[in-house]
C-alpha cells in the first residue's frame, strides 16, 4: 500500500483538498431512515466507538459491537464499555457477516490489521465507515470494490460527542464518501443518516472528502487543539510558580481557565473572547498574540507541510513500528510536569477572574486559532472546515482539560492526535523560551493593569477591534454559528 494522496496528480490533490460544502438542514430531512432497520456493527468501543454507539442507539438505530476475542475473554475496558451499556457484543465472526454497516472505530495504528481481518467477513454490498481518513489516505488501504466506504468524522473528542448530544445539540461533523468505493451510490445517504444519528446535523455538517478531513484534522489536533493548549498550560503554570504565585491557585487557574476562556470563543469567536478582557488587557493581549503568531508561524507551517507531504505520517508510523517508543516517552514526560502533578487548589475563582488573571491564555488562544486557520486555508483547506477544526473544537478539547488536566485530554483524543500533540509541544516549548522570559504576573496570575480600565488610546482600540472582527475566521464563524441554533452554554468552573 502507498500513501493515496501522494499517488494523485496535483489537480486531483487540489480537487479533493477543496471538497467542502456546508450542508443545509434540509439535506437531513430524511433523518436516520437510510440506516433504519439496518444492522450497524461497531468495531472498537473506545472514545468514539462507545459515544457514537450511544447516540446512534438513542436515535433509534440497531447498534452492536464486534470486539476482538481477547477483549471479550479478558473482559477488557471495551467489553465493559459495551456490556455496561447493555449493547450486544460478539466476535467478528459472529457479528460482521450480517452487518449492513461496519464502523471501524479502532485506533488508526490498528486499521490496516482490523480492516484486513473484517473485510473477508463483510457481506456483499455492505458499507465500511470510518471517523478519520488516515487508513484510506495516508496508508492507501484498498477496500473490496463491492463495498461502500464512508466517513463520518466528528470534529470533537469522543466524550463531548455524547455530552453535546445529551444537551440536545451536537458537534460539527465532516462526512465523505470515498470516490473509489461507492458502487451502489448509497454512500452519501448512509453518511447523512449516520451523522443525524450522532446528532452532528444540529451543529453543522460539511460534505468533505477523506483527503480534506485528514489534512485538516491532523493539523488542528497537532497545533491549536492539543499541542498549543498543552504547551500554553504547562508554560503558564511554570511561570506563575516561578513568580511566587501559590501553586494550588496556579493549577486551578490553568486547569479551568482554558475552559472558561474558550467557552467565550465558542459563542462569540475570537472577538467575543477578547471582549471579555478590560480594554487595557485587550490591547495587551492583541500585541502579545501578534508576537506569538510571529514566533510560532514557522512551526505551524512545518506541521502543515509535513502533513501534506506524508512526512508526519511516515514518522508516526515509524514510531508505531518501534512499539510507540516516542508516544510512551512523551506521555510519561507530560505526566511528570509540575502542572500535571499539582492538584487544583481549594480556592474560589469567579468566572470573570479567569479572564482578568489569565490574559496570557487569551493571547495563546487567539494566536493559535488564527494561525491554524490561516495555515490550513493557505494549504488549500476551505474556510468552513478550518473554522470547525481550529476554533469550534478548541473549547471541546478544553472541556477535557478541565476534567482531569492534560492526562484526560491525551486519554480521550486518538493516539494519532496524542502523538501529534507531543510532537508540537516538544518543538514549541523551546521556541517560546525567550518570549516566556518577558512574561510577568501581569499577564498570568494577576489582574492586568491591576484591573484599572483607563489609559487606552481610542483609535488603537478601534483599530484592534476592526482587525479582530474582520479576520476571515470571524467572517466564516459568524455564518456558521448562525446555524448552531441548538448550541447550549455549558456550566464552566
Ligand atoms: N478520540 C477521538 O476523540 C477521535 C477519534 N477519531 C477517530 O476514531 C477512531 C477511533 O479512535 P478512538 O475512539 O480514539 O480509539 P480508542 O483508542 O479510544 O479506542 C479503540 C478501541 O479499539 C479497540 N482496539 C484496539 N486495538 C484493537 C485491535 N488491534 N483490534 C480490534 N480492536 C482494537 C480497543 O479495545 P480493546 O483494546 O479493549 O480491544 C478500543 O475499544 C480513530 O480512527 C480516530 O482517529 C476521530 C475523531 C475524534
Ligand atoms: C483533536 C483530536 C481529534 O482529531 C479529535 C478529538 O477530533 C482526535 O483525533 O482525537
Ligand atoms: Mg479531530
Ligand atoms: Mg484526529
Amino acid at each position: 500500500m502507498a500513501n493515496y494522496f501522494n499517488t494523485l496528480p496535483l489537480r486531483e490533490k487540489l480537487n479533493q483538498l477543496g471538497v467542502c460544502e456546508f450542508m443545509d438542514n434540509n439535506e437531513f430531512l430524511d433523518g436516520v431512515n437510510a440506516l433504519k432497520g439496518k444492522k450497524i456493527v461497531i468495531v472498537g468501543c473506545g472514545a468514539q466507538g462507545l459515544n457514537q454507539g450511544l447516540n446512534l442507539r438513542d436515535s433509534g438505530l440497531d447498534v452492536s459491537y464486534a470486539l476482538r476475542k481477547e477483549a471479550i475473554e479478558a473482559k477488557r475496558d471495551s467489553w465493559k464499555n459495551a456490556t455496561d451499556n447493555n449493547f450486544k457484543v460478539g466476535t467478528y465472526e459472529e457479528l460482521i457477516p450480517s452487518a449492513d454497516l461496519v464502523a471501524n472505530l479502532t485506533p488508526d495504528k490498528q486499521h490496516t490489521a482490523v480492516v484486513s481481518a473484517i473485510m473477508p467477513l463483510m457481506k456483499e454490498g455492505a458499507t465500511l465507515s470510518y471517523s478519520h481518513g488516515f487508513n484510506i489516505v495516508e496508508e492507501g488501504m484498498q477496500v473490496r470494490k463491492d463495498l461502500t466506504v464512508i466517513m463520518v468524522a466528528p470534529k470533537c473528542p469522543g466524550s463531548e460527542v455524547r455530552a453535546e448530544y445529551l444537551r440536545g445539540f451536537g458537534v460539527p461533523t465532516l462526512i465523505a464518501v470515498h470516490p473509489e468505493n461507492d458502487p451502489q451510490g448509497k454512500g452519501l445517504a448512509q453518511a447523512k443518516a449516520y451523522c443525524v444519528g450522532t446528532g452532528g446535523h444540529k451543529a453543522g455538517v460539511l460534505r468533505s472528502s477523506f483527503v480534506a478531513e485528514v489534512k485538516s484534522d491532523l493539523m488542528g489536533e497537532q497545533t491549536i487543539l492539543c499541542g498549543l493548549l498543552q504547551t500554553g498550560s504547562i508554560l503558564s503554570f511554570n511561570k506563575m510558580v516561578e513568580k511566587g504565585i501559590d501553586p494550588g491557585y496556579a493549577s486551578k487557574l490553568v486547569q479551568y481557565g482554558v475552559e472558561v476562556i474558550t467557552e467565550a470563543l465558542k459563542h462569540g469567536g475570537v472577538s467575543g473572547m477578547m471582549d471579555r478582557l478590560s480594554n487595557p488587557a485587550k490591547v495587551k493581549a492583541f500585541h502579545v498574540s501578534e508576537e506569538l503568531k510571529k514566533i510560532m508561524r514557522p512551526l505551524f507551517k512545518k506541521h502543515q507541510d509535513d502533513i501534506m507531504s506524508g512526512e508526519f505520517s511516515r514518522t508516526m508510523m515509524e514510531d508505531w513500528a518501534n512499539n510507540d517508543a516516542n508516544l510512551l516517552k512523551w506521555r510519561a514526560e507530560t505526566g511528570e510536569t509540575a502542572f500535571e502533578k499539582t492538584p487544583a487548589g481549594n480556592v474560589k475563582i469567579n468566572e470573570q477572574e479567569y479572564f482578568d488573571n489569565y490574559t496570557l491564555m487569551v493571547a495563546f488562544v487567539r494566536a493559535g486559532v488564527e494561525l491554524a486557520f490561516e495555515t490550513m486555508v493557505e494549504a488549500g483547506i476551505k474556510a468552513e472546515s478550518a473554522y470547525y477544526e481550529s476554533l469550534h473544537e478548541t473549547p471541546l478539547i478544553a472541556n477535557t482539560i478541565a476534567r482531569k488536566k492534560l492526562f484526560e485530554m491525551n486519554r480521550v483524543i486518538s493516539d494519532t492526535a496524542e502523538y501529534g500533540c507531543y510532537l508540537f509541544d516538544q518543538a514549541c516549548k523551546p521556541l517560546l523560551a525567550d518570549f516566556m522570559k518577558t512574561v510577568d504576573t501581569d499577564l498570568v496570575g494577576k489582574n492586568f493593569n491591576e484591573g484599572k480600565n483607563g489609559g487606552v488610546d481610542n483609535r488603537e482600540l478601534v483599530h484592534i477591534n476592526e482587525i479582530l472582527r474582520e479576520h476571515p475566521v470571524e467572517i466564516v464563524g459568524r455564518k456558521l454559528r448562525k446555524a448552531m441554533t441548538a448550541m447550549k452554554s455549558i456550566k464552566t468552573a
